[in-house]
């Protein structure tokens, strides 16, 4: 069943200490229930500075880890559902990019590996190589819940527009995305990305980004939004620590669809996408 329910959007500002972090996550979290949300959504690497090497000192593997524990215990607590931003996971030997969802009894539901790494040198001078210390997840993500099913992906995985519609053509109705874009890419390309995955695949798109640090290795852009299936922002942050929220309503989707058909519309006589996995 799909139905309408609020979002909240926790742009928090990442501090050195993984305690200062998860306890600043928490009283987010805490904030965003009270004030309705049934979804929660924190940003990209909300335990740990946005660093490559410091990754693997600030990795947790799943389930024992400390920030595990806080999100299950907030999605229960509040009885929201969490896509829990992001966080270094240790599995095998490895360590990934992870977003890890959990439902309102603070049961796992699901986790997604960031698929594209970030591996840049932009003409700024910002070079950041996110696979000095990070393996590549394989596993597109889509997760059902009591009111939207959400595919989960994580910053630079939005600019492959491959993965959004294979998300959609697996039922996503929201496209959920814990980000920190930067001060070179941000104000080019970070809204602009959003707003066109939501017209390309006539959906809902929310970025939850990092408040920016200007004392930061890495300097968030901030300016976290949620936009709905036309392409128009529904809500947005500047750049500083806060939380934003939207009402969201699936059923526009359909509405925007049959005025507009797009995904019916696509010549799959002459060309199709289709995953590996
Ligand atoms: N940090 C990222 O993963 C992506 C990013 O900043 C960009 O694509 O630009």
């Amino acid at each position: 069943m799909k139905r309408k329910f609020k979002a909240g959007v926790c742009q928090m500002l990442v501090a050195g200490q993984k305690d200062d972090n998860l306890a600043k996550a928490r009283s987010m979290i805490r904030e965003a229930a009270a004030n309705g949300s049934e979804i929660v959504v924190l940003p990209e690497m909300f335990n740990c500075p946005y660093n490559s090497r410091l990754f693997p000192q600030y990795a947790e593997s799943f389930p024992a880890g400390k920030t595990f524990k806080m999100l299950s215990e907030a999605a229960a607590a509040e009885g929201i559902y969490l896509v829990g931003g992001s966080l270094p996971e240790r599995e095998n030997g490895n360590i990934f990019n992870t977003s890890f969802v959990f439902g309102p009894q603070g049961e796992f539901l699901a986790k997604h590996q960031k698929i594209h790494l970030f591996d840049v040198d932009l003409p700024d001078g910002l070079s950041f190589h996110e696979s000095k210390t990070l393996a590549r997840g394989k596993v597109i993500t889509v997760v059902k819940t009591a009111v939207a099913n959400l595919g989960v992906a994580i910053c630079y995985d939005i600019r492959f527009p491959e993965l959004s519609r294979l998300m959609v053509l697996m039922g996503a109705d929201v496209i959920v995305l814990p980000a920190s874009f930067n001060m070179n890419t941000g104000p080019a390309h970070w809204e602009l990305l959003l707003r066109t995955r939501a017209v390309d695949n006539q959906v809902f798109v929310i970025g939850a980004a990092t408040a920016r640090d200007t004392s930061a290795s890495y300097v968030s852009y901030g300016n976290s939004a949620i936009v709905g299936p036309w392409g128009d922002i529904i809500a947005r942050a500047d750049e500083k620590e806060t939380i934003i929220y939207a009402d969201i309503d699936p059923g526009e989707i359909d509405k925007i669809r049959e005025a507009l058909p797009l995904l019916k519309h696509r010549r799959t006589d002459i060309y199709h996408i289709k995953s590996q996995q």
